[in-house]
């Protein structure tokens, strides 16, 4: 399978890594990007081939992954309106719905419909991600087949059934590793007001956090039992949970999500009407 990426960025490289690292041969990936140390950079480092054009190469690929910025997409896919032919084309943007990513690639009277929207996050990098994925409904089996092996290569996946809660995917675990990553920093900082070395408070934040999902991810307990195994009564944690109860802090996370979720609808209408 020939796979080509449109945009070398963040997000193509976490995919990009985790598949190379999971048995997905270099010479199958190609990458389209415009900035020329970018591309040197993604050369270097997983020796996949590079070009700053869409060329007869690049397109000459089964699948085409659409990774660049939502703001970025119409410009990018206007060379290749009307030159897709059975190119299975998966795209990665927040927010951009399948119909208008359709029109651009085709045109209003005949989109192009062999698309699938998926929502990765970065730890796809480590082979850690989660995907949640819609597919055009004109997308047969074996395009979906294609789509999901290709995402389940850097973690795990989703099948989503309405594409309108792609947003909300996009709030909880595609921009989820941020929230974890402030977590981490806020814990990590909590850590050093205790007197704490940098690298002590840093190692007790992010091994806390990784042991405590491994141990939800395996648990057949839901994580507020875990919880509750943890809170002692009249305890540390019991103090600590008051404390982020007093200040909102699940209505924040939660408010939090969903603001993501509106963004991601509010960039798939703002563009969208172009
Ligand atoms: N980052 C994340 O955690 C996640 C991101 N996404 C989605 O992935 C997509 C990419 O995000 P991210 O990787 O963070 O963004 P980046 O800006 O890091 O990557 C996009 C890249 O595409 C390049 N580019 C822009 N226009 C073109 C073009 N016409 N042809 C070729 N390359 C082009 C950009 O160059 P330049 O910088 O010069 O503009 C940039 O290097 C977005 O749509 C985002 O919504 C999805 C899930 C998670
Ligand atoms: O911040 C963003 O818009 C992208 C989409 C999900 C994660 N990063």
């Amino acid at each position: 399978m020939k796979i080509t990426f449109l945009g070398g960025g963040n997000m193509a490289i976490a995919l990009i890594g985790g598949m190379i690292e999971r048995g997905f041969a270099a010479q199958d990936i190609q990458v389209i990007e415009l900035d020329a140390d970018n591309r040197e950079r993604l050369h270097k480092r997983f020796g996949v081939r590079t070009t700053g054009l869409a060329d007869a190469q690049a397109l000459g690929c089964d699948v085409l992954m659409l990774a660049v910025k939502p703001q970025q997409m119409k410009a990018a896919l206007a060379p290749l309106a009307g030159v897709l032919k059975d190119v299975l084309v998966i795209s990665i943007a927040a927010g951009l719905r399948l119909g208008d990513i359709g029109r651009w690639l085709g045109s209003a009277a005949a989109p192009y419909t062999r698309i699938v929207r998926c929502m990765p996050n970065t730890p796809a990098l480590i082979g850690a991600g989660i995907t949640g994925l819609y597919a055009d409904p004109s997308v047969d089996a074996a395009g979906k087949e294609a789509a999901g092996r290709i995402l389940a290569a850097v973690g795990s996946t989703v099948w989503i059934e309405d594409e309108a809660q792609m947003d909300g995917v996009t709030g909880v675990s595609g921009s989820g590793p941020a929230y974890v990553f402030h977590f981490i920093e806020a814990l990590e900082a909590a850590g050093r007001a205790q007197g704490f070395d940098e690298a002590t408070a840093r190692k007790l934040a992010i091994d806390t956090v990784l042991g405590a999902a491994r141990l939800a991810a395996g648990s057949e307990d839901a994580p507020s039992v875990l919880r509750e195994k943890v809170t002692s009564k009249g305890g540390t944690t019991a103090a600590a949970l008051a404390h982020l109860a007093q200040a909102g802090w699940h209505d924040t996370l939660v408010a939090a999500v969903a603001a993501a979720a509106d963004r991601g609808r509010a960039l798939g209408d703002e563009l969208g009407k172009d």
